[in-house]
């Protein structure tokens, strides 16, 4: 048994949410509840006030938070002390929006020095190839950008730069490939010219197998279509920690951005692993995310716990799924340049919260992160929102919708507003019996048929979510925006006791996979294998060619 589940205010939460009434007689009993349980900070707007909790709840929620100490972890993190126990590693993604003036002490060194000069370098890139001035091989401008890296060094990148598409410089284009698969790259290269492709290839370790074989094809590609291995240098650069391995790689030592290992993969778009979004929005607007970030930053490590919105947002899912046995939260973002942001947050979450042992190895005894998902609205609303209303599993959902559109056309943006407030709506009332039967008055049915149609139609309702509220998708809302997941994810680590920092599972993976390529290419014999792993191995071997 684990500490917090022994506790008492683990165990009266766990008392008090069976007692709690449906949302809907906590909306009628209090009419204030909008005011109450809603929260502005950084330019976003958090109506929380559709959860299943009362006052009492909030406390024992924020009792649970003092309890487990999480402001002294919250500190502790913005310290830089090693809270990433396992790697050794401090965590401080935070320096990089940090203001300039301010001092980060690492193992003697001023953090905040380094990341500046890094931006320094990463600005007069970004205006030698806005303004034309970085030539390509046969003295062309650049057009196209092509971002090879996988998981963090993907997903930050191509989101944020898909999110602020409005932002794009209209000269340059950009290409994300991040999978193995040959087809990825292939279809990605198919229309590109070699005279005005720019390679970044961003990788943390540079040692992830997919970046190195993507960016070898990148090379290969490169040189087939005309041009030299001297041209190299005008057109692969490389974001890494590693940069004794990129240079022996062949990248051109000055075009070589560093990072830190105190960068987690899954935190590092603000790093120099954001060179892509910088290029298509320009420094000054990803300064502006930064700056939003920062904000969110100061907020989550000033406010008091129960008016701090990443920690309300976190307690909210670690009450769903510690004490309403939810499995699995979705995102749904009413913002078509949003579309991607609930894949970024199912790496963000799952990868930082998918362990099962406490920071000294105990094994836990509640669930941890639960399966992040989602989409955009209101697609999904013709599809599995079907299962949000009246599936038996219990949901949580998160609502995010910019009150101005990029795009004011006609009706649609009101629409898409109708939508969104009318889902959170119909998820939290949902509907009567009584209220089907009445809907059936006048239909030509009879009692016995109407009233099973009744019993198809009502839905129990009382499904949570959470409705976040900007003025505007800009730069610094979203900076904001996704500093709020991060800390929001970092507040359940911390409540649980686990290590948000680590990915052993994902290791375990690449290692296997190492393996496994020796066999497949025969130069290692699988029989000794377990008989599925072996039979999938020599399949491949005698029908792959
Ligand atoms: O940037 P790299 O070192 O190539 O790593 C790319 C990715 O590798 C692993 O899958 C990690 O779990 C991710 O967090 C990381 O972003």
């Amino acid at each position: 048994m684990t500490e917090l589940t022994q506790s008492q205010t683990w165990n009266e939460l766990k008392a008090h949410t069976k007692d709690l009434p449906h949302m809907r007689v906590l909306f009628e009993q209090d009419k204030l509840r909008f005011d109450t349980m809603s929260t502005s900070a950084c330019g976003l707007f958090l109506d929380y006030s559709k959860n299943r909790a009362n006052q009492e709840t909030l406390s024992l929620l924020f009792k649970l938070a003092e309890e487990t100490k999480l402001a002294s972890k919250i500190k502790a993190m913005f310290d830089g002390d090693v809270i990433n126990t396992t790697e050794k590693r401090a965590v401080l993604h935070t320096a990089l929006r940090a203001k300039p003036e301010q001092k980060i002490i690492l193992d003697g060194i001023n953090i905040v020095e380094e990341v500046q000069q890094t931006q320094a370098k990463m600005a007069t890139f970004v205006t030698a190839i806005t303004s034309g001035s970085w030539k390509g091989y046969t003295g062309k401008s650049i057009t196209d950008i092509v971002s090879i890296g996988i998981g963090g060094s993907f997903l930050g990148p191509k989101i944020v730069s898909q999110a602020l598409r409005p932002y794009w410089n209209k000269d340059l284009n950009c290409h994300f490939v991040g999978n193995v698969d040959g087809t990825s790259i292939t279809e990605k290269l198919k229309p590109l010219d070699a005279e005005t492709t720019l390679f970044i290839m961003s990788s943390k370790s540079f040692s992830t197998q997919e970046t190195l074989t993507n960016t070898l094809s990148a090379k290969d590609w490169f040189i087939s279509n005309g041009a030299s291995q001297a041209d190299i240098a005008q057109h692969f650069v490389a974001v890494t920690t590693n940069v004794a391995k990129a240079t022996e790689f062949g990248i051109d030592a000055d075009n070589i951005f560093p990072m830190w290992d105190w960068v987690g993969g899954r935190y590092s778009l603000w790093s120099a692993i954001g060179l892509p979004i910088a290029l298509m929005i320009g420094m000054d607007n990803f300064r502006e995310l930064l700056d939003g970030a920062h904000e969110m930053d100061k907020h989550f490590a000033n406010t008091p716990l129960s008016e701090n919105m990443p920690v309300i947002m976190g307690l909210f899912s670690l009450l769903y799924g510690n004490f309403h046995n939810a499995q699995s939260h979705v995102v749904l973002t009413y913002d078509h340049y949003l579309r991607g942001l609930p894949a970024y947050f199912q790496q963000l979450d799952m990868e930082s919260n998918g362990k099962s042992v406490t920071l000294d190895g105990t094994r836990v005894d509640f669930s941890t992160g639960p399966v992040i998902w989602g989409g955009e609205g209101t697609n999904g609303q013709h599809a599995y929102h079907q299962l949000l209303h009246q599936g038996t599993a219990l949901i949580p959902a998160d609502f995010i919708m910019p009150l101005k559109s990029h795009n004011p056309l006609g009706e649609h943006h009101i629409q898409l507003a109708s939508n969104c407030f009318g889902q959170t709506q119909a998820l939290m009332q949902g509907r009567s019996y009584e209220e089907a039967l009445v809907e059936l008055e006048g239909c030509d049915l009879s009692i016995d048929e109407k009233s099973t149609i009744a019993k198809h139609k009502e839905m129990q309702g009382n499904k949570p979510s959470n409705t976040i509220l900007m003025d505007k998708l800009t730069p610094g809302t979203l900076g904001s925006l996704i500093a709020l997941y991060e800390h929001r994810t970092f507040v359940q680590g911390a409540i649980w006791d686990i290590n948000s920092f680590d990915q052993w599972g994902v290791e375990l993976g690449k290692s296997l996979g190492n393996d496994v390529l020796t066999r497949l290419g025969a130069e290692k014999d699988a029989s000794e294998l377990d008989c599925s792993s072996n039979g999938l191995i020599n399949m491949f071997r005698q029908q792959s060619i």
